[in-house]
């Protein structure tokens, strides 16, 4: 999440409220090739498709703390930029795509508006693979810094998708390829902003019940709200749900749709929602930092074929291949994302977790 002195300025997570286990990560470890340590990123990505990177003794870690602070703070001044100038930016999905998302412009499950605003800065502008379209003057003057943010991420996607295709015995890049930072694509810093809940009315949920569209989300923030579905849970009950207590140190990793596709169902892409912050955090803005990676445009969304990877052919004789899978993947990655947001919005599926299926055992050679 972010350094120790944004925690030590926010009311603390309440003690009452159990958190959902979830795995920590050491991303020194992982550099240094430790093979438990990578195992148990991969049984993480794998089960439950979120788990928490600790970056702390590591030099592109430490680098990212610091990141995390610096766009903390542009998250901050963006947000309390007049909304008659954040309104000039607003976001008119399905062609523009970044910009300002104000609350109440999604609904949440109930069909009541969502309480989350948001800044989404794609990529494409941050590292100029396309002239760069308007943002407030308050993000230019913010842009090196966003870069650098996005960079140090971009590094540590390489270190994560290396580990996993170490453990599904791919070639390291074989991911990594799949979401070039050259090529046009939907990535993005997403600059979030939750009201404080103060009223009865305002403790529910802020931002619907989803699984992310791309490949990797890396998520900091300091006041509770995100819950997640834990596997076989229903999501119709409300005390399924349970909360992710942010930590000093550290990002939250979750996984996106393309995961499961490409690795034939096993990575898996979770269930969450953002609801109120628990106890007196909810008495606070929330603002949280998101990365979220999505595949290059022209990528196919269909399964990889090598090492562990379980291959098509199986699945169809042995009649198990997930619904929707033949359909998608011929599409490239833009299709793809346009044609889930449509079905999304027409109600024709619903969000869902995919992935955690288990991998044969690795024949040593
Ligand atoms: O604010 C958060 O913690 C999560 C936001 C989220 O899930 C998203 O933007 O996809
Ligand atoms: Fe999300």
């Amino acid at each position: 999440m972010a350094s120790a002195k944004l925690f030590d300025a926010a009311p603390p997570f309440p003690e009452d409220v159990s958190p959902a286990q979830i795995a920590r990560i050491s991303l020194s470890k992982l550099r240094a090739g430790d093979k438990t340590e990578a195992r148990a990123c991969f049984e993480a990505s794998r089960t439950l498709g979120f788990f928490m990177l600790d970056l702390n003794n590591d030099d592109i870690g430490e680098k990212t703390i610091r990141g995390v602070e610096s766009v903390y703070s542009i998250a901050q001044g963006v947000h309390d930029l007049p909304m008659a100038e954040k309104e000039e930016y607003c976001v008119e999905p399905p062609e523009k795509k970044f910009g300002y998302k104000a609350a109440g412009f999604m609904k949440t499950e109930t069909g009541q508006p969502d309480r989350i605003e948001f800044f989404d800065i794609e990529q494409d502008d941050i590292f100029d693979n396309v002239p760069r379209r308007p943002y407030p003057q308050f993000l230019s003057e913010c842009w090196d810094d966003l870069r650098s943010y996005l960079n140090i991420i971009q590094q540590i996607l390489t270190i994560l998708l290396s580990t996993l295709s170490g453990e599904l015995g791919v070639p390291p890049s074989m991911f990594r390829d799949l979401q070039s930072t050259t090529e046009r694509s939907g990535t993005r810093i997403r600059l979030i902003r939750n009201p404080p809940s103060l009223t009865d009315e305002d403790k529910r949920t802020a931002l619907v019940p989803h699984t992310d569209f791309g490949t990797v989300t890396f998520l900091a923030n300091v006041i509770g709200g995100l819950q997640i579905l834990p596997p076989n849970e229903d999501a119709h009950n409300d005390s399924s749900w349970k909360y992710l207590r942010p930590q000093p140190g550290c990002l939250l990793v979750n996984f996106g749709d393309a995961m499961p596709e490409w690795t034939g169902g096993v990575l898996r892409s979770n269930m969450h929602r953002v609801s109120y912050a628990p106890g007196r955090q909810a008495e606070v803005p929330r603002y949280s930092v998101v990365v979220l990676v999505r595949p290059g445009r022209t990528v196919k969304m269909g399964r990889r074929v090598g090492g562990r990877i379980p291959t098509l052919e199986d699945d169809q004789r042995e009649g198990s291949v997930r619904e929707g899978e033949i359909e998608m993947a011929g599409l490239t990655a833009d299709e793809w994302e346009r044609k889930k947001s449509v079905n999304l919005i027409r109600g024709v599926v619903l969000p869902h977790s995919s992935g955690g299926r288990e991998l044969k055992p690795m024949i040593e050679a």
